[in-house]
Protein backbone atom coordinates (compact mmCIF):
# COMPACT_ATOMS: atom_id res chain seq x y z
CA UNK A 1 0.00 0.00 0.00
CA UNK A 2 1.35 3.44 -0.66
CA UNK A 3 1.37 5.85 2.13
CA UNK A 4 2.46 9.26 2.80
CA UNK A 5 5.09 10.12 5.97
CA UNK A 6 5.58 12.60 7.91
CA UNK A 7 9.00 14.16 9.02
CA UNK A 8 10.84 14.59 12.59
CA UNK A 9 9.66 18.32 12.91
CA UNK A 10 6.03 17.79 12.27
CA UNK A 11 5.50 14.52 14.26
CA UNK A 12 6.10 16.14 17.25
CA UNK A 13 4.08 19.56 16.41
CA UNK A 14 1.24 17.00 15.47
CA UNK A 15 1.84 15.49 18.74
CA UNK A 16 1.37 18.58 20.59
CA UNK A 17 -2.00 19.56 18.47
CA UNK A 18 -3.32 16.23 19.01
CA UNK A 19 -3.31 16.96 23.27
CA UNK A 20 -3.99 20.67 22.63
CA UNK A 21 -6.62 22.33 19.28
CA UNK A 22 -7.88 18.38 19.30
CA UNK A 23 -8.53 18.07 22.87
CA UNK A 24 -6.83 14.81 23.62
CA UNK A 25 -4.82 13.72 27.25
CA UNK A 26 -1.66 11.80 26.40
CA UNK A 27 -3.17 9.03 28.34
CA UNK A 28 -5.58 8.24 25.91
CA UNK A 29 -3.45 8.71 22.88
CA UNK A 30 -0.69 6.17 24.64
CA UNK A 31 -3.27 4.02 25.41
CA UNK A 32 -4.68 3.38 21.81
CA UNK A 33 -1.30 3.53 20.60
CA UNK A 34 -0.30 0.45 22.39
CA UNK A 35 -3.32 -1.24 21.75
CA UNK A 36 -2.65 -0.97 18.41
CA UNK A 37 1.03 -2.41 19.05
CA UNK A 38 -0.26 -5.55 20.56
CA UNK A 39 -2.90 -6.00 17.91
CA UNK A 40 -0.43 -6.04 15.35
CA UNK A 41 1.39 -8.32 16.96
CA UNK A 42 -0.98 -10.45 17.74
CA UNK A 43 -1.91 -10.34 13.83
CA UNK A 44 1.41 -11.29 12.42
CA UNK A 45 3.24 -13.33 15.74
CA UNK A 46 -0.02 -15.07 17.18
CA UNK A 47 0.19 -16.22 20.77
CA UNK A 48 1.03 -20.21 20.21
CA UNK A 49 -1.12 -22.32 22.35
CA UNK A 50 0.78 -25.82 22.73
CA UNK A 51 2.85 -25.60 26.08
CA UNK A 52 6.09 -27.10 24.26
CA UNK A 53 5.99 -23.90 22.26
CA UNK A 54 4.61 -20.42 23.77
CA UNK A 55 5.53 -17.13 22.72
CA UNK A 56 7.61 -15.37 25.48
CA UNK A 57 7.72 -11.50 25.18
CA UNK A 58 10.31 -9.25 26.45
CA UNK A 59 9.23 -5.70 26.44
CA UNK A 60 12.29 -3.02 26.11
CA UNK A 61 11.18 0.15 27.38
CA UNK A 62 12.92 3.39 27.25
CA UNK A 63 12.67 6.50 29.29
CA UNK A 64 9.96 8.85 27.44
CA UNK A 65 6.40 7.90 25.72
CA UNK A 66 7.81 5.13 23.49
CA UNK A 67 8.45 3.23 26.51
CA UNK A 68 5.01 4.40 27.97
CA UNK A 69 3.55 3.27 24.60
CA UNK A 70 5.61 -0.75 25.38
CA UNK A 71 4.28 -0.59 28.76
CA UNK A 72 0.65 0.02 27.47
CA UNK A 73 1.45 -2.94 25.14
CA UNK A 74 2.59 -5.25 27.26
CA UNK A 75 -1.08 -5.36 29.29
CA UNK A 76 -2.74 -5.77 26.25
CA UNK A 77 -0.35 -8.93 25.25
CA UNK A 78 -1.34 -10.53 28.44
CA UNK A 79 -5.28 -10.01 27.73
CA UNK A 80 -4.53 -11.19 24.83
CA UNK A 81 -3.02 -14.68 25.65
CA UNK A 82 0.61 -14.46 25.94
CA UNK A 83 1.28 -15.59 29.19
CA UNK A 84 5.41 -15.08 29.56
CA UNK A 85 6.04 -11.02 29.52
CA UNK A 86 8.96 -9.58 31.28
CA UNK A 87 9.59 -5.90 31.07
CA UNK A 88 12.75 -4.36 31.37
CA UNK A 89 12.43 -0.65 32.20
CA UNK A 90 15.66 0.75 33.29
CA UNK A 91 14.92 4.04 33.64
CA UNK A 92 11.98 4.28 34.53
CA UNK A 93 9.78 7.88 34.69
CA UNK A 94 8.34 9.57 37.90
CA UNK A 95 5.37 10.51 36.80
CA UNK A 96 1.76 9.33 37.16
CA UNK A 97 0.85 7.85 33.71
CA UNK A 98 3.90 5.99 34.15
CA UNK A 99 3.90 4.37 38.06
CA UNK A 100 0.36 4.11 37.18
CA UNK A 101 1.07 1.74 34.46
CA UNK A 102 3.49 -0.08 36.08
CA UNK A 103 1.11 -0.54 38.76
CA UNK A 104 -1.13 -2.62 36.54
CA UNK A 105 1.34 -4.53 35.20
CA UNK A 106 2.19 -5.34 38.45
CA UNK A 107 -1.09 -6.34 39.24
CA UNK A 108 -1.51 -8.24 36.35
CA UNK A 109 1.11 -10.48 37.39
CA UNK A 110 3.80 -9.23 34.78
CA UNK A 111 8.00 -9.14 35.99
CA UNK A 112 9.92 -6.53 35.67
CA UNK A 113 13.17 -7.75 35.06
CA UNK A 114 16.66 -6.01 36.02
CA UNK A 115 19.82 -5.68 34.42
CA UNK A 116 21.19 -9.03 36.12
CA UNK A 117 18.22 -11.26 34.43
CA UNK A 118 18.74 -9.44 30.86
CA UNK A 119 20.74 -11.91 28.81
CA UNK A 120 18.69 -14.85 30.52
CA UNK A 121 15.36 -13.15 29.13
CA UNK A 122 16.87 -12.46 25.39
CA UNK A 123 17.96 -15.98 25.36
CA UNK A 124 14.25 -17.51 26.23
CA UNK A 125 12.39 -14.34 24.92
CA UNK A 126 11.15 -14.92 21.33
CA UNK A 127 9.67 -11.57 20.69
CA UNK A 128 11.36 -8.78 21.41
CA UNK A 129 9.59 -5.30 21.59
CA UNK A 130 11.57 -2.27 21.24
CA UNK A 131 9.88 0.55 22.80
CA UNK A 132 13.06 2.33 23.65
CA UNK A 133 13.40 5.87 21.72
CA UNK A 134 10.51 7.12 19.22
CA UNK A 135 10.39 10.61 17.71
CA UNK A 136 12.49 12.31 20.11
CA UNK A 137 16.02 10.24 20.16
CA UNK A 138 19.08 12.57 19.50
CA UNK A 139 21.97 10.40 19.01
CA UNK A 140 24.72 9.17 20.47
CA UNK A 141 22.69 7.03 22.24
CA UNK A 142 23.74 6.89 26.04
CA UNK A 143 24.55 3.99 28.35
CA UNK A 144 22.42 1.60 29.21
CA UNK A 145 20.54 2.37 26.15
CA UNK A 146 23.69 1.37 23.87
CA UNK A 147 24.87 -1.54 25.36
CA UNK A 148 21.27 -2.97 25.45
CA UNK A 149 20.75 -2.63 21.67
CA UNK A 150 23.41 -3.89 20.66
CA UNK A 151 22.72 -6.91 22.47
CA UNK A 152 19.00 -6.81 21.04
CA UNK A 153 20.84 -7.00 17.74
CA UNK A 154 23.19 -10.08 18.62
CA UNK A 155 20.03 -12.17 19.74
CA UNK A 156 18.20 -11.02 16.50
CA UNK A 157 20.69 -13.32 14.53
CA UNK A 158 19.09 -16.33 16.23
CA UNK A 159 16.45 -17.88 14.03
CA UNK A 160 13.21 -17.91 16.61
CA UNK A 161 13.41 -14.35 17.85
CA UNK A 162 11.50 -11.48 16.01
CA UNK A 163 12.12 -7.56 17.29
CA UNK A 164 9.27 -5.35 16.97
CA UNK A 165 9.85 -1.61 16.92
CA UNK A 166 7.43 0.99 18.18
CA UNK A 167 6.88 3.69 16.14
CA UNK A 168 10.54 4.19 15.13
CA UNK A 169 13.17 1.21 14.91
CA UNK A 170 15.04 3.17 17.76
CA UNK A 171 18.68 4.47 17.20
CA UNK A 172 17.01 5.67 13.80
CA UNK A 173 17.12 8.89 12.51
CA UNK A 174 13.91 9.92 12.14
CA UNK A 175 14.30 11.45 8.66
CA UNK A 176 16.91 9.39 7.54
CA UNK A 177 16.82 5.67 9.35
CA UNK A 178 20.16 4.43 10.36
CA UNK A 179 23.12 7.18 10.22
CA UNK A 180 26.85 7.41 11.53
CA UNK A 181 25.90 9.29 14.23
CA UNK A 182 24.23 6.04 16.16
CA UNK A 183 27.21 3.11 15.08
CA UNK A 184 25.15 0.70 17.11
CA UNK A 185 21.83 0.57 14.95
CA UNK A 186 23.61 0.61 11.63
CA UNK A 187 22.61 -2.63 10.57
CA UNK A 188 19.78 -3.12 12.51
CA UNK A 189 16.23 -3.81 11.19
CA UNK A 190 13.20 -4.55 13.18
CA UNK A 191 10.86 -8.06 11.67
CA UNK A 192 7.78 -5.85 12.44
CA UNK A 193 7.38 -2.10 12.39
CA UNK A 194 4.26 0.03 13.95
CA UNK A 195 4.15 3.15 12.90
CA UNK A 196 1.91 5.43 14.87
CA UNK A 197 -1.04 7.72 13.69
CA UNK A 198 1.33 8.26 10.40
CA UNK A 199 4.95 6.51 9.16
CA UNK A 200 7.89 8.51 9.16
CA UNK A 201 9.99 9.15 6.13
CA UNK A 202 12.55 6.47 7.79
CA UNK A 203 10.11 3.64 7.13
CA UNK A 204 10.66 4.26 3.62
CA UNK A 205 14.62 2.59 5.33
CA UNK A 206 12.68 -0.65 6.23
CA UNK A 207 13.66 -3.62 3.93
CA UNK A 208 10.78 -5.32 1.32
CA UNK A 209 10.72 -8.59 3.36
CA UNK A 210 9.83 -7.23 7.08
CA UNK A 211 6.46 -6.38 7.81
CA UNK A 212 4.91 -2.95 8.40
CA UNK A 213 1.91 -1.88 9.92
CA UNK A 214 -0.16 1.58 11.21
CA UNK A 215 -1.78 1.85 14.35
CA UNK A 216 -2.85 4.75 16.22
CA UNK A 217 -6.40 5.22 14.90
CA UNK A 218 -7.33 8.50 16.42
CA UNK A 219 -7.38 11.10 13.67
CA UNK A 220 -9.99 12.75 11.65
CA UNK A 221 -9.92 12.97 8.26
CA UNK A 222 -10.23 16.74 8.36
CA UNK A 223 -6.95 16.86 10.95
CA UNK A 224 -5.15 14.52 8.40
CA UNK A 225 -5.69 16.48 5.31
CA UNK A 226 -4.90 19.75 7.61
CA UNK A 227 -1.41 18.06 7.98
CA UNK A 228 -1.00 16.24 4.68
CA UNK A 229 -1.13 12.97 5.97
CA UNK A 230 -3.06 10.25 4.72
CA UNK A 231 -5.46 8.18 7.02
CA UNK A 232 -5.63 4.55 5.50
CA UNK A 233 -8.68 2.64 5.46
CA UNK A 234 -8.70 0.50 8.47
CA UNK A 235 -10.43 -2.38 8.21
CA UNK A 236 -14.02 -2.51 10.19
CA UNK A 237 -13.03 -2.12 13.94
CA UNK A 238 -9.44 -2.53 13.74
CA UNK A 239 -7.05 -0.16 15.78
CA UNK A 240 -4.22 -1.30 12.67
CA UNK A 241 -3.88 -1.52 9.11
CA UNK A 242 -1.53 -3.12 7.16
CA UNK A 243 1.39 -1.05 4.99
CA UNK A 244 3.87 -4.10 3.89
N1 LIG B 1 0.89 11.37 18.52
C1 LIG B 1 1.64 10.33 18.50
O1 LIG B 1 2.10 9.96 17.46
C2 LIG B 1 1.88 9.59 19.75
C3 LIG B 1 3.16 9.25 20.12
N2 LIG B 1 3.43 8.43 21.14
C4 LIG B 1 4.79 7.92 21.36
O2 LIG B 1 5.62 8.91 21.85
C5 LIG B 1 6.90 8.79 21.20
C6 LIG B 1 7.66 10.05 21.40
O3 LIG B 1 7.81 10.17 22.81
P1 LIG B 1 8.77 11.19 23.51
O4 LIG B 1 8.65 12.52 22.86
O5 LIG B 1 8.53 11.08 24.96
O6 LIG B 1 10.22 10.67 23.17
P2 LIG B 1 10.94 9.28 23.08
O7 LIG B 1 10.19 8.24 23.79
O8 LIG B 1 11.30 9.11 21.67
O9 LIG B 1 12.31 9.53 23.86
C7 LIG B 1 12.53 10.62 24.74
C8 LIG B 1 13.30 10.14 25.93
O10 LIG B 1 14.54 9.56 25.53
C9 LIG B 1 15.63 10.22 26.11
N3 LIG B 1 16.70 10.27 25.11
C10 LIG B 1 16.72 10.98 23.94
N4 LIG B 1 17.86 10.75 23.27
C11 LIG B 1 18.60 9.90 24.02
C12 LIG B 1 19.90 9.33 23.87
N5 LIG B 1 20.68 9.60 22.83
N6 LIG B 1 20.35 8.46 24.81
C13 LIG B 1 19.58 8.18 25.87
N7 LIG B 1 18.36 8.73 26.10
C14 LIG B 1 17.87 9.58 25.18
C15 LIG B 1 15.11 11.58 26.51
O11 LIG B 1 15.84 12.11 27.59
C16 LIG B 1 13.67 11.25 26.89
O12 LIG B 1 13.61 10.74 28.21
C17 LIG B 1 6.51 8.43 19.79
O13 LIG B 1 7.58 7.93 19.03
C18 LIG B 1 5.43 7.40 20.07
O14 LIG B 1 5.99 6.12 20.31
C19 LIG B 1 2.32 7.79 21.89
O15 LIG B 1 2.65 7.52 23.19
C20 LIG B 1 1.08 8.64 21.89
C21 LIG B 1 0.72 9.20 20.56
K1 LIG C 1 11.19 2.20 19.26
Amino acid sequence: MSFKVIAAKQASLLDQELMSTMGFSIDQLMELAGLSVAQSIYRVYPPTTTPSNKSSCLVLCGPGNNGGDGLVAARHLKLFGYNNIQIYYPKPTNRPIFTGLVTQLQQFGIEFIDSTQLSKSFSQSNLIIDALFGFSFKPPMRPPFNSIISEMLKWQLEQDKKIIAVDIPSGWDVDLGPTDACPEIANYQPDLLVSLTAPKPCSLKLNKSKKHYLGGRFISKQFAEKWGIDVPEYPGVDQVVQLQ
